[in-house]
């Protein structure tokens, strides 16, 4: 969810700075959401923290509507990863997962807490300048380490030596690769990048893409070239972006302009008025022929309804006080969760 405007960078800043900063708006309303109770999360606070501490807790608090926010677009995300881990549970190679401009994200260190973990490989890709402060607070973090996998065993007959580390560090500091986990600084619109995420992957096993808040800040050909080299590399491939939609109103008016006086817009969500449109990303003829053969999309107030139990609902809405639903739908409205899958994979994700 985008927070309020606030001051400009300067002009020597880097263009994609700003850009980059968005990573700080999507770990601070996790953050948020973890401290009030909407989400069960213990890895935040070791990916992420907050630059400007105030004297109290309150100060790392966002407003109700962008934790129901976080909160449902999480529920969302997760029900889309369960279903494809179930749908690939008895494939004959173990099922990867690829996350675009992750960012601070925790997703793979939540999956590895599981009784049921059962993935071969989990890939992360940012910008440089974000790979490299995760990378360090992951080796920093008994706790993310242990989640990284065995180390490689000792040559036979090498002399004694201290245990070797689960992770290698690369690229100058901003790549990280273990058994389980890979991190790697990857900018999506340059052409060809993407051959290195290939190299730490398995191109007949099930693979999950996940793009979440970051396609709109990329020209829709980007996005695109993204989308049919992952579904023309793989064959047992599926993508879920969580997305913006239908800016073209008052809401979308105010949202470009907040974002304008911090340098930032959204090229890559302006073509899609409608959920609609964004599962139908998937199934554009330019993306090349089969790439994607099926797809979806909810709003996220569609996801408030249908995927969000009502259990959940009753807990979550005894957290804060919230008034305005009508201000919720409004907001809730606006972004989107779709996804698209080549086979059977993401046939019974109910999105
Ligand atoms: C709004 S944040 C979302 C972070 C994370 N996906 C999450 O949901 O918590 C957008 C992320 O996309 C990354 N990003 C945007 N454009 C990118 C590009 N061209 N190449 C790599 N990463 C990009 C940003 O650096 C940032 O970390």
């Amino acid at each position: 969810m985008l927070p309020p405007p606030r001051p400009a960078p300067s002009a020597s800043a880097h263009p994609d700075d700003a850009i980059r900063s968005t990573d700080d708006d999507a770990a601070a309303s996790r953050l948020s959401a973890v401290s009030l109770g909407y989400l069960d999360d213990p890895f935040v606070s070791l990916l992420y923290r907050p630059q400007r501490i105030g004297r109290d807790s309150s100060s790392t608090h966002k407003p109700p509507l962008i934790n129901i926010g976080t909160h449902h677009r999480t529920a969302a995300l997760d029900a889309v990863v369960d279903s494809f881990l179930s749908a690939s549970a008895t494939a004959s190679r173990p099922a990867q997962i690829v996350s675009l401009g992750a960012g601070s994200d925790t997703r793979f260190w939540r999956l590895a807490a599981r009784q049921d973990f059962r993935l071969g490989k989990y890939v992360e890709v940012d910008f440089p300048h974000l790979t490299s402060v995760k990378a360090q607070r992951i080796a920093k973090s008994k706790v993310l380490v242990s989640a990284l996998g065995e180390a490689p065993p000792a040559a036979a007959g090498a002399p004694m030596a201290p245990p070797a580390k689960p992770y290698k560090v690369g690229h100058g500091g901003t790549s990280l690769s273990s058994e389980r986990y890979t991190l790697l600084p990857v900018d999506l619109r340059t052409p060809g990048a993407l051959d290195q995420v290939a190299a730490a992957l398995d191109p007949d096993a099930p693979t999950l893409v996940i793009s979440e808040c970051v396609f709109c800040y990329m020209e829709p050909e980007a996005s695109r070239e993204v989308l049919a080299w992952f579904g023309s590399r793989f064959e047992n491939v599926a993508s879920v972006v969580y997305e913006m939609c239908g800016l073209n109103d008052a809401f979308g008016a105010v949202m470009k302009r907040n974002l304008a006086a911090r340098n930032l817009s959204l090229p890559g969500a302006l073509p899609f008025p409608t959920a609609q449109s964004q599962a139908e990303r998937f199934l554009d003829p330019r993306l090349g022929d089969g790439v994607f053969t099926k797809s979806g999309a909810k709003s996220l107030w569609s996801i408030r309804s249908d995927v969000v139990s009502d259990a959940e609902q009753a807990r979550i809405s005894k957290l804060e006080f919230l008034d305005e639903i009508e201000e919720l739908r409004l907001v809730l409205s606006h972004y989107v969760v779709a996804w698209g899958t080549k086979g059977s994979l993401l046939e019974g994700v109910g999105l």
